[in-house]
């Protein structure tokens, strides 16, 4: 295994040469402005004017941004900060503790690792490590959560439990927006859900490092705490904007299978994670993720003779395929399913 980049970095004064990526790639010095980041009030959804009014603003940032922030969702704040603070934990860990994450679960659905999946292959390496495991249902999956912190299972597991609500929440006002049928996503198309920890830690050289590659996900949604400490960036009209970091809010991410479903109603947005030289970072995304055998088609509802279906019917796991050939490839991705 790769040494985590949390274990060493602490005493590293200058960028290693394989996290330097080629200009072209780096994020560069222009700091991007937090212009106009589309924030929806939740509380506004509870009576029936309100609801109306922020199932449009949800649909006009989706179709404009291909995200949004979310703020008076419910989620408890101390709930929030002590995810964030067991994870800064975890990450925080003597590296020998944190390998043991690997030795315990030999099918690998809670993963450790560095930089990409692919660190042994790719050129330049991120300056990221990530724990991902699935969450969902709950008690089939904490077993396989990492022991310590000691309190990691019981916060973390709240911590999904108020997450995958809150976000199945905004998929029924989506579903509503759209004309879609009540349910829509709640069944295979949100039957894989995983958490998945990004740790950035303080970079000494943030002009010439990465923290993500720029991508889409793949997914119908992903929903990400992202703290009060920024470094994530969504390309809009051809310049890179920073997502606020608001440190009440959620970042709601619009993924590929959602795009697809819309029939581009709704965009996903292609994002990329800059480092900081001042300070470690921790984000904590939830992924919605349809069933690697479901078939994701633009919803019957939306298409009639004046709009047809953009996009063909396609097996998730094929599409992942797809995703991972062309990494980073956005549009190359979108165009192989496209009809015609
Ligand atoms: O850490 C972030 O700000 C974004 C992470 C992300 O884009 C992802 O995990 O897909
Ligand atoms: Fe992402």
């Amino acid at each position: 295994m790769a040494m985590l980049v949390s274990s060493w970095s602490k005493d590293v004064y200058s960028l290693p040469e394989t996290y330097v990526f080629p200009p072209d790639q780096r994020a560069g010095d222009l700091i991007p402005l937090a212009c106009n980041n589309p924030i929806i009030d939740l509380n506004k959804a509870v009576d029936n004017h309100g609801r109306s009014e922020t199932i449009q603003q949800i649909l006009k940032a989706g179709r404009e941004f291909g995200f949004f922030q979310v703020i008076n969702h419910g989620t408890s704040q101390t709930l929030m900060n002590e995810a964030m603070e067991v994870l800064k934990e975890f990450f925080d860990m003597p590296a020998e503790v944190k390998e043991r994450v690997f030795k315990v679960d030999s099918s690998k659905k809670c993963r450790l690792y560095t930089s990409t999946l692919n660190y042994d292959t790719e050129e330049v390496h991120f300056w990221r490590d990530n724990l991902t495991h699935p969450c969902h249902p709950l008690e089939d999956c904490l077993q396989l959560w990492p022991e310590n912190p000691p309190r990691y299972r019981e916060v973390l597991g709240k911590y999904s439990v108020e997450v995958s609500k809150l976000v199945l929440r905004i998929l029924d006002l989506i579903c509503e927006g759209l004309g879609l049928e009540n349910g829509y996503f709640a069944d295979e198309l949100s039957q894989v859900q995983l958490l998945s920890v990004n740790q950035y830690p303080r970079c000494p050289d943030p002009s010439l490092a990465m923290g993500m590659h720029r991508h889409c996900d793949p997914n119908v949604v992903t929903i990400l705490k992202q703290g009060d400490i920024d470094g994530l960036q969504v390309f809009k009209d051809g310049q890179w904007i920073s997502v606020e970091p608001l440190p009440n809010a959620f970042v709601v991410i619009i993924g590929c299978q959602l795009q697809i479903i819309s029939n581009d109603k709704l965009k996903s947005a292609e994002h990329r994670v800059v480092t900081n030289s001042e300070v470690d970072r921790t984000t904590i995304g939830y992924f919605i993720i349809p069933s690697y055998e479901c078939f994701v088609e633009p919803a019957k509802n939306l298409i009639d003779d004046c709009n047809p279906p953009i996009y063909k019917a396609s097996q998730y796991k094929e599409f992942l395929g797809t995703y991972a050939e062309k990494i980073g490839e956005y549009e190359a991705v979108m165009e192989c399913y496209k009809l015609q």
